[in-house]
Order: structure tokens, then C-alpha cells, then sequence
């Protein structure tokens, strides 16, 4: 039994957490076995990374995510997808391409160290209007320096989401990048559910799903 591993990432405040919940609730609605998830985890290695980013730089930080990233495979999400369920996890591997880059580390050197991690089996990157993300973030609150700057930062992170995307593409990774432009929320996972239902092979019936599959929840 082997599970699905979807990723969703994109700049601060466009939405990742709020899509990732949404996603979760209308796969687990359709009966599939859903493990959402979060990077960096919320375990004390975790939060030392999301909350110690005026404390932490460049190659440091870039290692304590990734260590974060390699306990978060080991502990939580390979059992998860051995068990058959899909993992939704809320940032990984191009959060690290874009971050750890503005903060100066070397993309060689990210992508070595990531190098023995999971490929998704889909990476969903969510793109907006910076100004508007920003002020989201803002609004929501602030906890990371990645958050802090103006809109020319909003901008530039945008900017390396996009090239980030196309990389990983260029290294066979699956990428659907969803511009959320002035979509609501439950728009956004509207039209992410075509991506998602296409790599769950089921062509967006859900009426499908009725028991025989591995990844169907048993209620
Ligand atoms: N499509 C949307 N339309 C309007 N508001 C939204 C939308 N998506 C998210 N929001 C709101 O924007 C704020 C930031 O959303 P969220 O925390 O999901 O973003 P994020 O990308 O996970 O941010 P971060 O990376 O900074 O944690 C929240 O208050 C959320 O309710
Ligand atoms: C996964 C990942 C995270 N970070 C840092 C950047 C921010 O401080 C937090 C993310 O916090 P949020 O609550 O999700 O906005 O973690 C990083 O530098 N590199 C990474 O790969």
C-alpha cells in the first residue's frame, strides 16, 4: 500500500495554510485517508526554525531545515504513505530553494542537502499578487523575517517561486503552479482539485471511490 505525497508551497500570506486545511477537508470528504501536514513540524527542532530566523542564517538555518525535514520523513510522513494515506504537507523543498537563496546560501548547496529527501509526488505552488500576500501576512501576524520587508521583497519572492518552479520541473519533479489572483479560498481548492483528483487516478468522480482502493477510508 503506498500512499500520495502533494506539497503545497508558495510566498508567505498567499494562502498555503488556508489551502492546505481546505484540501484536506474536501479529499477526507470524498473518503480518502488524509495526513496534512507542516514544514517546519511542530516539534521543538521545528518551531527553533520557525520561530529563530533573527537568531539563525544562511547555511545554519538552511541545515536545521532540513534536519527538521529528514526527522518530519523518517517519523511522520514515509509511515504515513506506507499506511496509504496522502500527505498534504503546507511547505517543503522549494520553500527551502527560495528562502534559504535570499538568504545567500548557494542553490547547489540546498539542493545537496535535500538530496536524499522525498520526492513529491505533486508540488502545488500557489502565486499572487505580492502586495496582496504581504498585507495578508501582515494582518495575520508576524513571525519570521522572511515575512518582514515590503512589497519589493513580496516581489522578489514571487519572483524566485516561479523560477524555483521551473527548476524543479527541469529536475522531473510534477508542478502545478495556481496563480490564486482574487480567487476566494474555497475557489482556490476548486480548482486544485483537478490536479489533485488526476494524480489520484480517479478523473474527478469520486463516486469511484466505493471500497476497492487501498488509499479508501474505511467509514
Ligand atoms: N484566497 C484567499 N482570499 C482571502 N484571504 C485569504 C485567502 N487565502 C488566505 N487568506 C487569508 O490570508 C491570511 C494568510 O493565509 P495563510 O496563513 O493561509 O497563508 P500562508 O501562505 O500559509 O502564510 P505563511 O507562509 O506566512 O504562513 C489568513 O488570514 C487567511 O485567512
Ligand atoms: C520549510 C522552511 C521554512 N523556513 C522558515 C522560514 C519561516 O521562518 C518559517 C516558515 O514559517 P511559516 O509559519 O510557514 O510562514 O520557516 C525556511 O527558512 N526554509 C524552509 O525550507
Amino acid at each position: 500500500m503506498s500512499g500520495r505525497f502533494i506539497v503545497v508551497d508558495g510566498p508567505s500570506g498567499v494562502g498555503k495554510t488556508t489551502i492546505t486545511a481546505l484540501l484536506a477537508d474536501s479529499l477526507a470528504a470524498e473518503g480518502w485517508l488524509v495526513h496534512p501536514t507542516k514544514e517546519p513540524t511542530r516539534t521543538r527542532l521545528g518551531q527553533t526554525a520557525r520561530y529563530g530566523t533573527d537568531d539563525y542564517h544562511g547555511l545554519t538555518l538552511a541545515c536545521l531545515v532540513a534536519a527538521d525535514r529528514y526527522q518530519h520523513l523518517e517519523t511522520e510522513i514515509r509511515p504515513a504513505l506506507a499506511a496509504g494515506q496522502i500527505v498534504l504537507c503546507d511547505r517543503y523543498l522549494a520553500t527551502s530553494l527560495v528562502l534559504q537563496r535570499l538568504d545567500g546560501v548557494d542553490p547547489t548547496f540546498i539542493w545537496d542537502l535535500n538530496s536524499l529527501a522525498d520526492r513529491p509526488d505533486l508540488t502545488i505552488v500557489l502565486t499572487g499578487d505580492p502586495n496582496r500576500s504581504r498585507s495578508r501576512a501582515a494582518a495575520r501576524g508576524i513571525h519570521s523575517r522572511f515575512h518582514r520587508g515590503g512589497v519589493d521583497a513580496g516581489r522578489r519572492e514571487m519572483e524566485l517561486y516561479v523560477e524555483v518552479s521551473a527548476e524543479l520541473s527541469e529536475a522531473g519533479f510534477s508542478v502545478h503552479v495556481h496563480d490564486v489572483g482574487t480567487q476566494s479560498p474555497g475557489e482556490v481548492v476548486a480548482a486544485l482539485l483537478d490536479p489533485v483528483r488526476a494524480l489520484l487516478g480517479h478523473g474527478g468522480d469520486a463516486q469511484a471511490l466505493t471500497g476497492s482502493d487501498a488509499r479508501i477510508s474505511e467509514s
